[in-house]
């Protein structure tokens, strides 16, 4: 570890000396902690990360609208538009892979979720589903289905490996909540979780900010920290050892997200793709989702944050958007793209400003909650390294099946508690009607299958359908044809056994 003066010299020459104004006035544990914290830190590359941050703000980058272009339809392959018999080509081959081992999983989940309101990791959220499971519970219950599923196509027991990478903020809860939950049934040896780093906020002069007198105040990276998590944490070894070639990777706050979908890996693979991404139509033109599309000629994503509202806007001939196809953070990568990236493109990622309210220590050691913006954090983007692909895919799926993300507490009209979990349990009511069951209500009436929560629909009935026993509908015939269930119920392994043996 550097020493004291290694250290303030470091500072000094990023011209950050003001970090240690407080240390006469810390205890010796407080000093400790601090100097452990700040050894951490990139000395070497301080400065330029501050000048960097304060530049950029100060002059936010030219709008790249007027480069845009959406991909050609024919360029994105699609659930609605493509032949029963390629979907089933696509989904064999994805069973195949994940079958002999060659796939992974890797969930991006080091966020704040400031936006809900929780101080813990979004992953350990209840939407409140009646069986009362978290989303990290229903993700885990998915890897094991889809292991079960393809071990019974092929005949050969698998693993379907979990990469997590958490941030300061979310690692030690989540191991703890992994831990406490005995992994969910999981092997404990196929979950690596892993940490981002994390990077100082910086102030609009270009000064990095106390968050207290013996704290910097750090931020994570951005999901595009992942690139350099991977390198940190020798990921990409791991998943050599284990003979995983192909990577699906998510945000954690999608309660619909088909994990390690065979489909969409299948779709992958059999286009040779080396990086891919899911879509699905936007569902307006100011929802808050990234644009998949062509930046002078080259596809990539356009963040929300970052494109005119008179853009999202345009509408084509039909009355369609003319950018519409939205970014649900379903990304693939084959290994060796995501080798290529750590030994060569890393460095080059895009660094994105966010300007936000950062509390702080003023000069006369007081704490402030700003109330007004005052700090930048730098951020990269997971999807940044589209450009860098040789052969990007994109596949567009149906909204109602596969995303519905949690991002805002309850009383926000869109991606709350409640539209999550009314999502999840309007898709478990169609897969009971599509296998002719019955739903009754409490009182013993018939409920009416709700096509989409979203398209303005009533409520859902209180219908689950635990993953481990179907993965998307599947398997449901012999368990629920014919039958009148009355809900709340909830079809969980037990309740499955039973209906069996009936
Ligand atoms: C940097 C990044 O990955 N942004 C993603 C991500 O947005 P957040 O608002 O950061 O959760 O998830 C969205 C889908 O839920 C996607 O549309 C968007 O592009």
């Amino acid at each position: 570890m550097p020493s004291l003066v290694e250290v303030k010299q470091g500072l000094e020459s990023a011209g950050q000396a003001h970090v240690l104004q407080f240390w006469p006035e810390l205890s010796e544990e407080e000093r400790t902690v601090f100097l452990q914290e700040l050894a951490q830190l990139d000395l070497q590359g301080l400065k330029e990360h501050c000048e960097t941050a304060a530049k950029a703000a100060a002059s936010p980058p030219a709008s790249l609208d007027q480069h845009l272009e959406p991909v050609p339809p024919e360029c994105i392959g699609s659930v609605r538009r493509s032949d029963r018999k390629f979907l089933t080509e696509w989904e064999n081959e994805g069973l195949l892979q994940i079958s002999e081992n060659h796939v992974g999983v890797l969930l991006l989940a080091g966020g704040q979720g400031t936006r809900l309101g929780v101080q813990y990791p979004k992953g350990m959220y209840n939407v409140g589903l009646p069986s009362g499971k978290t989303l990290y519970q229903i993700q885990a219950e998915r890897i094991h289905k889809i292991q079960e599923l393809a071990e019974s196509r092929h005949g050969s027991k698998c693993t379907v490996p979990w990469y997590i990478m958490t941030s300061e903020f979310t690692l030690t809860p989540t191991e703890k909540f992994f831990k406490e939950n005995n992994y969910f049934g999981l092997e404990p040896s196929n979950i690596v979780m892993f940490e981002q780093r994390m990077i100082p906020s910086v102030t609009f002069d270009g000064k990095v900010i106390l968050q207290e007198k013996g704290k910097i105040a750090m931020a994570p990276d951005g999901n595009g920290g992942l690139y350099q998590a991977l390198v940190d944490n020798k990921v990409l070894e791991d998943m050599k050892k284990r003979g995983v070639e192909y990577l699906h990777v998510y945000c954690v706050d999608n309660i619909l997200v088909k994990m390690a979908d065979p489909v969409f890996i299948g779709f992958c693979v059999s286009k040779g793709a080396d990086c891919g991404a899911k879509v699905v139509e936007k569902a307006y033109p100011a929802e808050p989702v990234g644009v998949v599309c062509r930046v002078r000629g080259v596809s990539q994503v356009v963040e929300y944050s970052e494109i005119q509202p008179e853009t999202t806007e345009l509408r084509g001939a039909g009355g369609e958007l003319v950018y519409n196809a939205g970014n649900i953070c379903n990304h693939f990568f084959t290994r060796s793209f995501l080798q290529d990236v750590a030994e060569n493109f890393k460095g080059q990622l895009k660094q994105h400003v966010a300007i936000k309210k950062v509390p702080f220590v003023d000069t006369c050691g007081n704490q402030v909650k700003p109330t007004k913006p005052n700090g930048i954090k730098m951020e990269k983007f997971v999807f940044d390294v589209f450009p860098f692909s040789r052969n990007f895919v994109v596949f567009e799926v149906v909204r109602e099946d596969e995303f519905s993300p949690l991002k805002n507490a309850d009383g926000a009209a869109t991606d709350s508690p409640t539209t999550a979990r009314n999502s999840l349990l309007a898709q478990h009511c169609q897969w009971a009607a599509a296998v002719g069951a019955t739903l009754l209500d409490e009182h013993g009436n018939t409920l009416h299958p709700t096509a989409s929560v979203s398209a303005g629909g009533g409520l859902p009935a209180q219908f689950e359908i635990s993953p481990l026993v179907s993965y998307f509908g599947e398997g449901l015939e012999q368990l629920l044809t014919g039958r009148t269930l009355k809900t709340p119920f909830v079809l969980d392994d037990q309740r499955a056994k039973e209906l069996q043996d009936q």
